[in-house]
């Protein structure tokens, strides 16, 4: 019998880590990239100056009574830090760790009224993973192997920065690239987009995967007129988060229009197996790309994988650091992942949530072995230099 859950706590933590887009200034990840304000002139150049980086990281920890923590991060921030410890900790207080599908249906259906998406089902994810993590701290098991175990040796990487030239050399499978123009700086933008997918495939040579992040910014048209300059000029391969995540109808017509050979992807703002069914059933794309910090944890990532598996559609996690390692490791239908170069260049490999935890491993040469995540739990600690502020305290 495994002790009981003693305490659940949450905190905030301001600056880079889990919160990757609240970064110092200069950064790569902040230069002019297409949004859905960018229709808006005055928060074109900058996503912190409409807010992306508003919220800041959520930690959550979970002492169990033998004194063992399990934590994670993610984001949400202050007011995910009140849904966990006003709402969701009487789900956990003073029961059995093992009862996390329990605990999951709980924390979902009690929250349901105000929740369902976004920062709700974020604190969800973020007591989730601190819950497989305290699991695995209590069995000394790492949480890929309570997950069913690897399927093969090594995780693969593509990166996700401004540098796909770089990301390259350092051995990545492909480089995808943030999209800098939306439809509001019109056919003058357009050219510029395709110049510069141009000019990375002109340095990347033919073969390396090209991709291109739409981070919500398109409307269906543009989206279609982009999809195939860039897949019939540059030999895109994939076009993702084109459109808003609300629109499926969009990216159903918008798979249809797509060319032959280019793939759609989107989802890591979608949450749950039900928004990830209806992503599935609507035929809107042939990649989804589940944030696992994000869309309900491990527990609902395990239901839409497997939804994913028998439809035949690939899944591939968006960013997440460990908690995407640890999962895709276990799956067929994730043949690889995603690696965010938080480097401001990035001209180098730094650990994606840096500098949140200790032991956070980093692809070498675009791989990661399993064994590199053999430690119990998600195999990380929380960074003690790093100044954490819980503004709910019971
Ligand atoms: C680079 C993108 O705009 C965003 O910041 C990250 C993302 O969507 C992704 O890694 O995928
Ligand atoms: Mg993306």
């Amino acid at each position: 019998m495994l002790p009981k859950i003693k305490h659940v706590r949450a905190f905030v933590a301001r600056g880079a880590g889990a919160d990757y887009h609240d970064q110092g200034e200069g950064h790569w990840i902040d230069d002019h990239i297409a949004t859905p304000m960018s229709r808006y002139p005055e928060y074109r150049q900058s996503r912190q100056s409409f807010g992306i980086n508003v919220l800041g990281t959520l930690v959550v920890e979970i002492e169990a009574e033998d004194g063992t923590i399990g934590f994670a991060v993610t984001t949400g921030g202050e007011p995910a830090a009140f849904i966990v410890e006003k709402h969701l900790s009487r789900f956990l207080e003073g029961r059995n760790p093992v009862e996390v599908e329990k605990i999951w249906d709980q924390m979902y259906f009690s929250t349901q009224y105000y929740g369902r998406k976004g920062l709700v089902v974020n604190a969800i994810s973020g007591v989730d993973l601190a819950l497989w993590d305290l699991l695995g701290k209590l069995r000394d098991e790492p949480v890929y192997h309570m997950l069913g175990g690897a399927v093969r040796d090594e995780l693969q990487f593509y990166a996700t920065g401004a540098r796909p030239d770089l990301a390259k050399e350092m051995g990545f499978i492909g480089g995808k690239l943030p999209l800098h123009h939306g439809p509001a700086e019109g056919l003058e933008g357009m050219d510029k987009n395709i110049a510069q997918l141009a000019e990375m495939r002109s340095r990347c040579g033919d073969d390396f995967w090209l991709m291109l992040d739409c981070w919500m910014s398109l409307d269906l048209d543009y989206a279609t007129r982009l999809a195939q300059r860039a897949y019939n000029e540059c030999g895109l391969k994939w076009i993702e988060e084109a459109l808003s995540p609300d629109d499926y109808w969009g990216y159903a017509a918008l798979k249809k229009n797509a060319p032959t050979g280019l793939l759609v992807t989107t989802g890591e703002h979608e949450a749950t197996r039900w928004g990830f069914r209806m992503l599935m059933d609507m035929e809107c794309c042939d990649i989804i790309q589940p944030d696992v910090g994000w869309c309900g944890g491990v527990t609902e990532l395990t239901k839409i994988a497997n939804y994913a598996d028998s439809k035949g559609v690939m899944m591939v996690p968006h960013g997440s650091s460990v908690y995407s390692y640890h999962f895709v490791i276990t799956r067929h239908n994730s043949p690889f992942a995603e690696f965010l170069m938080m480097h401001p260049g990035p001209t180098e490999v730094v650990p994606m949530f840096a500098p949140q935890l200790l032991g956070e491993p980093i692809p070498e040469k675009g791989r990661m072995r399993a064994s590199a995540l053999d430690k119990p739990g998600f195999g990380v600690e929380l960074n003690p230099e790093v100044p954490l502020h819980r503004p709910y305290p019971r």
